[in-house]
This record gives C-alpha cells, sequence and structure tokens, in this order.
C-alpha cells in the first residue's frame, strides 16, 4: 500500500456534509459540476486527441451513470466532454425521481445533442468495441454503494468486466463495486484504468494496481485550513487545473 493521503467514507460524508451545511453553503449542484469538469478533465489528460487520426477521435466516451450522485457526476461529464471535442454516449438506466435537478442534467445532454440511450436499451453494449470506443466513464456507484448489487446494475458491471482489458474503464471516486474503505471485497467490482479520486481518495484507492491504474485527484473545492482540520494537506493543483495526477 502507497503512503497516499486518504479519508475514511465516514470522514468523506462529514466532509459533504460540512461543505454543504449552512455554516458553508454549497450547493450540491455546485460540487457535483466541479466534479464531473474533474472527470472530463482527467479523460483529456489520459486520452488527449491531439495528433489523433479523424477515426480515433470519432470513436466513443460511453459514460455509464448510476442512479446517485456518482451517476450526476458522469452526467456532468459527459456535457464537458463533448464542449472539450469528444464524442460522448451517455447510458442512465436508473434514473433519480429524487430530485429534478437529475432530470435538468440530461436536459443539457440534449441541448448538447449529447445522445441518452434509452433507459431499457437492450442493445447498449453495441456501443461497446475496441474499434469504436475510447473509453468507458464508470459513474455507476460511489463511496454509498452497499453489496451485494442489485440489478440491472449487477448484469451491467458483469459486462464491463469482460471488456475492461479491451476497453480501458474511468471510474469516478470509487471503483463500481468496490467498498469504500476496504476495496475489491467482493464481485462483481470492476479494474479501472484510471481512477479520479473526488476531494481526497478513499481509503479503497490503496488497492488500485499502481503500475495498472493511473490515478487522478479532483473537485478542487476547498481552502487549506479545512483540508487540515479533517487532516491532510491540499493538493499541489498546478495553474488552472482541476486535476492532479498523483
Ligand atoms: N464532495 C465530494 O467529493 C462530492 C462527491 N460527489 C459524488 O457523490 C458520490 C456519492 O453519492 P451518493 O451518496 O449519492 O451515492 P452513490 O452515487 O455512491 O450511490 C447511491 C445510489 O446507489 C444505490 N445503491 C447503493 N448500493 C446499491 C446496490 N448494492 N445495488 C444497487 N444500487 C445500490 C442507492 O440506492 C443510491 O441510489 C461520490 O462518490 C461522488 O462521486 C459529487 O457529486 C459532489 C461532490
Ligand atoms: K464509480
Amino acid at each position: 500500500m502507497s503512503a497516499l493521503k486518504v479519508v475514511s467514507s465516514k470522514l468523506a460524508a462529514e466532509i459533504d456534509k460540512e461543505l454543504m451545511g449552512p455554516q458553508i453553503g454549497f450547493t450540491l449542484q455546485q460540487l457535483m459540476e466541479l466534479a464531473g469538469f474533474s472527470v472530463a478533465q482527467a479523460v483529456c489528460r489520459q486520452f488527449p486527441l491531439k495528433d489523433k487520426t479523424e477515426a480515433e477521435k470519432g470513436k466513443h466516451v460511453f459514460v455509464i451513470a448510476g442512479p446517485g450522485n456518482n451517476g450526476g457526476d458522469g452526467l456532468v461529464c459527459a456535457r464537458h466532454l463533448k464542449l472539450f471535442g469528444y464524442n460522448p454516449i451517455v447510458y442512465y438506466p436508473k434514473r433519480s425521481e429524487r430530485t429534478e435537478f437529475y432530470k435538468q442534467l440530461v436536459h443539457q445532454l440534449n441541448f448538447f445533442k449529447v445522445p441518452v440511450l434509452s433507459q431499457d436499451e437492450e442493445n447498449w453494449l453495441e456501443y461497446l468495441k475496441p474499434e469504436k470506443t475510447l473509453c468507458i466513464v464508470d459513474a455507476i456507484f460511489g463511496f454509498s454503494y452497499k453489496p451485494p448489487m442489485r440489478e440491472p446494475f449487477r448484469s451491467i458491471v458483469e459486462e464491463l468486466c469482460k471488456l475492461q482489458d479491451r476497453i480501458p474503464i474511468v471510474s469516478v471516486d470509487v471503483p463500481t463495486g468496490w467498498d469504500v474503505d476496504k476495496g475489491p471485497i467482493s464481485q462483481p467490482a470492476i479494474n479501472p484504468a484510471v481512477l479520479v479520486s473526488l476531494t481526497v481518495p478513499k481509503p479503497c484507492s490503496t488497492y488500485i494496481r499502481e503500475k495498472h491504474t493511473a490515478h487522478y485527484v479532483g473537485g478542487r473545492f476547498i481552502p487549506r485550513d479545512f483540508a487540515n482540520k479533517y487532516g491532510f494537506e491540499p493538493f499541489g493543483y498546478e495553474s488552472t487545473d482541476q486535476i492532479l495526477k498523483l
């Protein structure tokens, strides 16, 4: 295990609560926008379009969004990827009815002409071919996932596991199926090529295979004294970057 700065799931939830509490007053929408923006930047850093052929530039980034806020990060990420010149497609099989906000994120994707597959799309795997797909963004589950995995996500993640050696997966915050503190202790569980930890890495990130997985931190929205209060130093982001490769 590396000497990475990490915070437990309990502390991560406390950080979120305080950031969105009455004293600080961030809204979830603000943080999600920055989180999704960071993930889009990490995709650009890892899979730059510069010097690519037109065929490679036309490949899809397949974004799979789960039912909670991790999924929301994915929806935001897809919109920014489109602005960055990528070709995202979104699969959002279980849509949250909790807040109007998620519907608004889908409207925004329609506005940007980002295809959002129908909820009961049976042929979603057709979009996942090494020759057609640049990478997959795994925005299925983040730090609130509790096994065992329920359908339809179990079948989806099982399919992704079969493909992950041929198409790189970019996991948002926590690789889907991993316990946020203990890592890949149950199946199915994704083995990502890229992990983008948000705010601060969670303990599960110490279980990534360093040679196999590029690790970025993103979600650049806390000041030094707040980080210190939770026991870590802020990350050394350069210039206007929203991500830092660890
Ligand atoms: N401060 C931060 O770091 C921020 C974090 N955000 C994101 O928010 C995520 C946490 O979001 P949430 O708390 O909404 O949780 P998640 O998005 O991790 O998952 C919650 C959803 O998954 C479902 N679920 C949980 N276990 C399941 C199982 N076994 N089978 C099927 N469904 C299951 C729940 O019913 C719920 O709908 C973070 O990981 C991060 O990606 C950002 O959106 C905002 C800022
Ligand atoms: K994830």
